[in-house]
């Protein structure tokens, strides 16, 4: 066996010196250095599903990055992103030399004690790039050549994928692990939704979507004809003429504040952009006065908490719902969440995996970064108690109504991971239900203006952060330099922290206007840079 892999890796070099590390969202970086990576990553797979005795996903993506790029993710078996102690595995075996391969692969074996007479499954999946497909004959290469076997998806989302590995699982107890399943599903669900919102036109129907000329439009286009115009999609940047991710998508709609090229908006008309593998969803719209208008992860998160709350109190069920967010939340979403809707919210470091692993503590927890990935997770407990209740003849028709509604909300989200397609129909049903229009969700709460910057040093590690990075513990003083900062502003808050897949520091600043936002940004950019070796030139102030 290992004289196999010895000679496979052959074919699959690595150029020399090259080290790189499995990030916050798998490794990432030019097309052309990742074939070795993905062979290794394919051996790790067959591992990670002798280990587990169960399917492992690996999905071949670089989400919102360029054309160019490529990368990729590994899936546990609940269809969630694999343990952190294997991602270290992940960057051993990526970083090890030619030679020293088979020595890095047998550590692991005897750490985790992994026994080689296990079978190996591994699901994979490609997203459009034209590097992806030869990058997925590598990872089969190394899957194969632990004798393990390899289903080869091809083209689909990442969250379809996360879901294949998740059905697959729990033996099709969450669904079956096809694509027809999937649309079946979750399109079953959501008009089963719809039917609860009447009088419906087709200009409320009516969705504008960018699906970054990516993945997402080409599965979008397939499930149409499933979801029987009870969803009216006009779809731009389907990928027919335009690059991925350029000037589109929703990483750019969310840094720019700006609508995607290529989109024709009306006034008021709803609108959402996919990212480049379809696991984010950002919605905005033009206001009357033409004014562009985001709704961002934080406001989807309010939306969908704020129906679940109401329909659990409609059904009677006492069933705590959570909200997970990140640092970059914005502060009047975290106001309104706390004060208003009286939610318990929580805040983890960024990155999905820890907004994951906190939703996971309670009845149901919906997490969502600002920039629009995010789900939500029911407990066994809570899907349960619901489900009793749907099944419960004596229960009175509004309690009767809600369990379903409920019930059927549960159907149509991907509890594996965030899913641009899933959440956008749930917003749409919700929405609809509501008798909600994109206007009325908007004016919820109004966002504190906001600003990201971001800035190079020589050696980002240098600053080290806590409480869920807000507050800064090295390079000594810098978070003192912040604190005097920010009591300059009114309604300010700022923090910064080390990217976890750029080589860079990010500095993100709110206040009570768009100047003071932009102001105490650029402030803490000059500190970061005078007190954490900023290279380059110096920062500038905003115009
Ligand atoms: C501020 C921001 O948007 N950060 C993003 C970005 O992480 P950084 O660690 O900030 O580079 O990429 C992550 C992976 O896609 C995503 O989870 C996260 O939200
Ligand atoms: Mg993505």
């Amino acid at each position: 066996m290992f004289g196999e892999v010895s000679q496979k890796s052959t074919q699959h070099p690595k150029p020399k010196g090259l080290t790189l590390q499995y990030g916050t969202a798998g490794f990432r970086t030019t097309a052309k250095h990742l074939d070795h990576v993905m062979f290794r990553m394919g051996l790790l797979a067959a591992l990670r599903s002798k280990k587990t005795k169960s399917t492992i996903g690996v999905m071949v993506t670089a989400s919102h990055n360029p054309v160019e790029d490529n990368g990729v993710k590994l899936i546990d078996p609940m269809g969630e992103m694999v343990t952190p102690a294997w991602e270290g595995y992940a960057t051993q075996l990526a970083n090890a030399e030619q030679e020293a391969l088979c020595t890095v692969l047998k550590n692991i074996m005897e750490t985790d004690a992994i026994s080689m007479s296990e079978t190996a499954n591994v699901f994979v999946g490609r997203d459009t790039r034209p590097s992806s497909e030869s990058l997925t004959k590598a990872v089969i290469d190394g899957v194969s050549c632990l004798g393990g076997h390899s289903q080869d998806y091809g083209l689909v989302t990442t969250p379809q994928l996360h879901y294949m590995v998740r059905c697959r699982n729990t033996h099709d107890c969450y669904g079956t692990a096809t694509l027809q399943g999937y649309y079946e599903k979750l399109s079953k669900a959501f008009i089963e939704l719809t039917k609860n919102a009447l009088n419906r036109t087709d200009d409320q129907k009516r969705l504008l979507v960018d699906g970054a000329n990516g993945i997402g439009a080409l599965k979008l286009r397939e499930m149409e004809a499933f979801l029987k115009y009870e969803l009216q999609v006009a779809l731009f940047n389907d990928g027919s003429s335009g690059k991925l991710n350029h000037l589109c998508g929703a990483d750019y709609v969310k840094v720019h504040q700006r609508a995607p090229e290529g989109m024709h908006m009306g006034p008021g008309e709803r609108c959402c952009s996919f990212d480049g593998d379809a696991d984010r969803i950002i919605y905005y719209y033009n206001d009357t006065a033409g004014r562009f208008r985001l709704l961002d992860g934080d406001k989807i998160a309010t939306l969908i908490s704020m129906s679940l709350k109401e329909l659990l109190t409609q059904a009677g069920l006492n069933i705590q719902v959570a909200v997970v967010q990140t640092a970059y939340a914005n502060g009047s979403a975290t106001r309104y969440l706390k004060d208003v809707m009286k939610v318990t919210v929580c805040c983890t470091k960024t990155g999905v995996k820890h907004l994951h692993h906190a939703a996971q503590d309670f009845d149901i927890g919906v997490y969502f970064e600002a920039n629009g990935h995010g789900t939500v997770l029911f407990s066994k407990e809570a899907e349960k108690q619901i489900r009793q209740l749907v099944k419960h003849s004596n229960a009175n028709d509004e309690k009767k109504r809600a369990a379903k509604l409920l019930a059927s909300t549960i159907d149509l989200i991907n509890q594996a991971t965030g899913d641009a397609i899933s959440d956008m129909l749930v917003i749409e049903a919700l929405l609809a239900i509501r008798g909600m229009s994109i206007q009325g969700w908007d004016t919820l709460y109004t966002d504190l203006p906001n600003r990201q910057l971001r800035v190079k040093v020589a050696d980002r590690q240098v600053i080290d952060t806590t409480d869920a990075e807000r507050h800064v513990v090295m390079p000594a003083g810098l978070q003192d330099a912040i604190d005097t900062l920010v009591k300059k502003y009114k309604q300010a808050r700022a923090f910064v922290r080390p990217s976890g897949t750029e080589d860079i520091v990010r500095v993100y600043a709110e206040a009570d206007t768009q100047e003071g936002a932009d102001g105490l940004a650029y402030e803490v950019s000059l500190a970061v840079y005078h007190l954490a070796g900023g290279t380059g030139e110096e920062p500038k102030p905003l115009k």
